[in-house]
């Protein structure tokens, strides 16, 4: 569940907003502020926009308040969020080694890449969104590097997309995808399906599971695992990190998502707390980290 609080600024208070860190320091789980010019036609006119991952308190919208110079606005932003985000833009994508098109596409498929078909229905991840692909991308690069992986768990999984990934360039293991939206975990199933993908405890084959975070004891057996994928959110990946970091190998390797850039350090921190090497920090406005427990 997230909630948006929208305070119209100036350009000045915009652009001082856009440079400055962390905004609420005091905040539970600080919020992802910023700003905004929505008319090109008003360039004095900006609001600024903080993303909570709770409701936000009284003191943090009096705080909002003062940064811009008219009335907070506070809404809960619909759990189908993800899902609007999953349907736009649906041409294919090219990421990596990887192909991945919608049903529209099949013929598009080319003979050279690692071709995906994924129907997202009330799902995130057909590969448009920035972090997803970075994760395909950060998948490709490990193996072209040389790295071999023999059990690997796909957290916040969606469409399944990241898991299927990891298994076609490592056959040879046993993969286990989650989520805790059981929606998400059926159409990952129907993905799985649709692109020959086995279900089943095996090697080369995928589990699937509801789960919040490691907590299912399917993931508890099967861990520690030595790749291990997260594309959720900034504030659950800080939360998880201790749950993580445990159920990695001791030469196991995290892929993290889901995290805009400001909120990059903060990420990575909450992880090499816990012994792990920031290996890869991508850029854009939603970096992929790579992350390994060997020092
Ligand atoms: C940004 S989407 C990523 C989907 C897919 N892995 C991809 O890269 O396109 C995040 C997914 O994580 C799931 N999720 C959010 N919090 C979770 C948690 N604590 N445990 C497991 N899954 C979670 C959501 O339901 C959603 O399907």
């Amino acid at each position: 569940m997230s909630w948006r609080v929208t305070v119209p600024c100036t350009r000045a208070q915009g652009e001082a907003i856009a440079q400055t860190e962390d905004l609420l320091p005091e905040a539970d789980n600080s919020p992802v502020v910023v700003a905004d010019e929505p008319d090109p036609d008003k360039p004095d006119d900006w609001v600024l926009h903080a993303y909570f991952d709770h409701a936000p308190s009284e003191a943090e919208v009096a705080r909002l308040r003062e940064l811009g110079w008219g009335d907070p606005q506070v809404e809960e932003l619909p759990e189908t969020d993800w899902v609007t985000k999953s349907q736009q833009g649906l041409s294919p994508l090219r990421a990596g080694r990887f192909f991945v098109h919608t049903p529209m596409h099949y013929s598009d498929r080319p003979e050279t890449t690692i071709n995906f078909e994924i129907d997202a229905g009330l799902a995130f991840g057909t590969g448009q969104h920035a972090t997803t692909s970075g994760c395909l991308e950060a998948l490709d690069k490990l193996e072209r590097r040389g790295a071999r992986f023999a059990n690997v768990a796909d957290i916040g999984t969606g469409t399944g997309l990241l898991a299927f990934a990891a298994m076609a360039l490592w056959p040879d293991a046993r993969s286990i995808a989650t989520d805790i939206d059981p929606i998400a975990v059926d159409v990952a199933r129907d993905n799985a399906a649709i692109n020959g993908v086995k279900l089943g405890h095996g090697k080369g084959e995928l589990l699937l599971a509801v789960a919040d975070g490691m907590g299912s004891p399917m993931l508890t057996a099967r861990a520690p695992f030595d790749l291990l994928i997260a594309n959720i959110l900034a504030g659950p990946l800080i939360e998880l990190a201790a749950d993580f970091t445990k159920a990695l190998t001791p030469d196991g390797t995290i892929i993290l998502a889901g995290l805009l850039n400001t909120q990059a350090d903060a990420v990575a921190q909450a992880y090499e707390a816990r012994g792990l090497t920031l290996r890869e920090r991508g850029h854009g406005e939603w970096p992929v980290l790579v992350l390994e427990a060997a020092a």
